[in-house]
């Protein structure tokens, strides 16, 4: 099957060759083509380039982009899309003036979807979690991360794990699933740290690997959460089983977590809220991508990772949306990126960069994900008419997207 887009306005994000990720000034960079052409073969990009230089191709279906831009997918690289219920009450005593800690401290929180989670059959958190999915594939996300983490016990975990992989057999999105057992101390174990940690380590470990549920390992390393000691227990046993780290770090306070992430060579760290010098410093020259998440410090008031001091620095920066039921439910990226431009002064080259590149590396996606590139997925945001990108994130509130093409078909 082949699918010619013609006269598209502007063609965003071509890399010739594949480029894993773009960082410091290179993230002001996004490659394009005015008045392009793409042909898609099956489910990948066959080739593209200039309308004046269309070749004469046979296709099976053709689709006129007059006046609309295309680029690739988003690359949601965390998200909690798997969960229970939802927790708007704690929303409204937030606006009543209570903090996340707060509310955390009473029970609320994570433990708070988590007895949800535990609460609710296998079947049920599949129905309600894959129209998350469906939604926010809709919104142009073409590839997504998935984190468990509302279990804390071992059939809780499994279960979600088990979700996680039904999704990724029923839906051609690229899903990645990320085992975070390490994402709050259940309350029987609050005060024997060590001992949910051998549960993490010696129960939940084995059987995840065994059924080939997991692809990275996650730990919440926060004042109150998991120590950084305690998380490099989460890495080291991660690595054993073969699961690089994905690490939530930063998020309310800097404890030196991100030095020790980096030592262990974690994919990515996600978070920063709260960025020092040496945070900065440890991730230079490092192969860490650091992920900000700005629409959750918009929900719950937080500061904004500093993209300006981080880009200026040389790093590079990926954006998610961190979808769960306590500080961001939204799975909307096209929000993310606007956030971004608007709240942490990203340029929208920067922004679209952090989306779809940057986010793919952040999910060991970049040989197929993240670019408009000969031989990677054709996964394709088709705009409405729009007057240039720069109305992506200029008319935040808008839905601009025409169409999303998935592995070469719309849905
Ligand atoms: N900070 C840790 N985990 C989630 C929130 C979890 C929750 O409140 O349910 C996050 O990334 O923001
Ligand atoms: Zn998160």
């Amino acid at each position: 099957m082949k699918t010619l887009l013609t006269n598209i306005q502007e063609l965003l994000q071509i890399r010739k060759t594949n480029i894993q990720k773009v960082s410091g000034a290179e993230m002001a960079i996004l490659p394009t083509i005015k008045n392009a052409y793409l042909l898609i073969e099956d489910e990948i990009i066959k080739d593209f380039g200039p309308m004046e230089n269309l070749p004469d191709f046979q296709y099976d279906k053709k689709i006129n982009c007059q006046g609309r831009t295309v680029l690739p997918t988003w690359c949601d690289s965390h998200t909690h899309i798997v969960y229970a219920g939802s927790r708007e009450q704690e929303f409204v005593d937030r606006i009543n003036g209570l903090s996340y800690e707060e509310i955390a401290n009473r029970g609320g929180g994570i433990l708070n979807s988590a007895k949800k989670l535990n609460e609710t059959s296998e079947d049920e958190i599949y129905n309600q979690s894959k129209l998350r999915l469906e939604e926010v594939m809709q919104q142009g996300t073409g590839a997504v991360e998935i984190k468990s983490g509302y279990g804390l016990s071992v059939e809780g975990e499994l279960k979600m794990l088990r979700v996680i992989k039904k999704l990724k057999e029923n839906y051609p999105i690229a899903i990645k699933a990320t085992f975070l057992g390490a994402h709050a101390f259940p309350t029987e174990y609050k005060e024997n740290h060590a001992g949910y940690i051998d549960v993490i380590i010696n129960e939940m470990l084995p059987k995840i690997t065994e059924e080939k549920l997991a692809d990275y390992i996650d730990a919440f390393l926060e004042t109150g959460y998991f120590s950084v000691e305690e998380t490099e227990r989460i890495m080291e046993a991660g690595l054993k089983y073969g699961l690089r780290s994905k690490i939530h770090v930063n998020q309310f306070t800097a404890i030196n977590g991100i030095e020790a992430c980096v030592k262990y060579n974690a994919l990515s760290v996600d978070h920063l809220e709260i960025v020092t010098e040496e945070d900065i410093e440890a991730l230079k020259n490092s192969e860490t991508m650091p992920v900000a998440l700005p629409t959750c410090s918009f929900f719950i008031s937080i500061p904004y990772t500093p993209a300006r001091k981080m880009l200026d620095a040389g790093l590079p920066l990926a954006l998610a949306t961190d979808f769960n039921p306590g500080t961001t439910p939204s799975g909307n990226m096209n929000l993310v990126v606007a956030t971004a431009c608007i709240k942490m002064k990203m340029t929208p080259e920067e922004a679209i960069n952090g989306a779809t590149i940057n986010g793919a590396y952040a999910m060991g996606l970049s040989e197929t994900h993240g670019s408009i590139t000969v031989g990677k997925k054709a996964n394709l945001i088709i705009t409405k008419q729009i007057a240039s990108f720069y109305q992506l994130p200029y008319a935040f509130g808008s839905n601009l997207i025409q169409d999303v093409i998935i592995n070469g078909v719309i849905i």
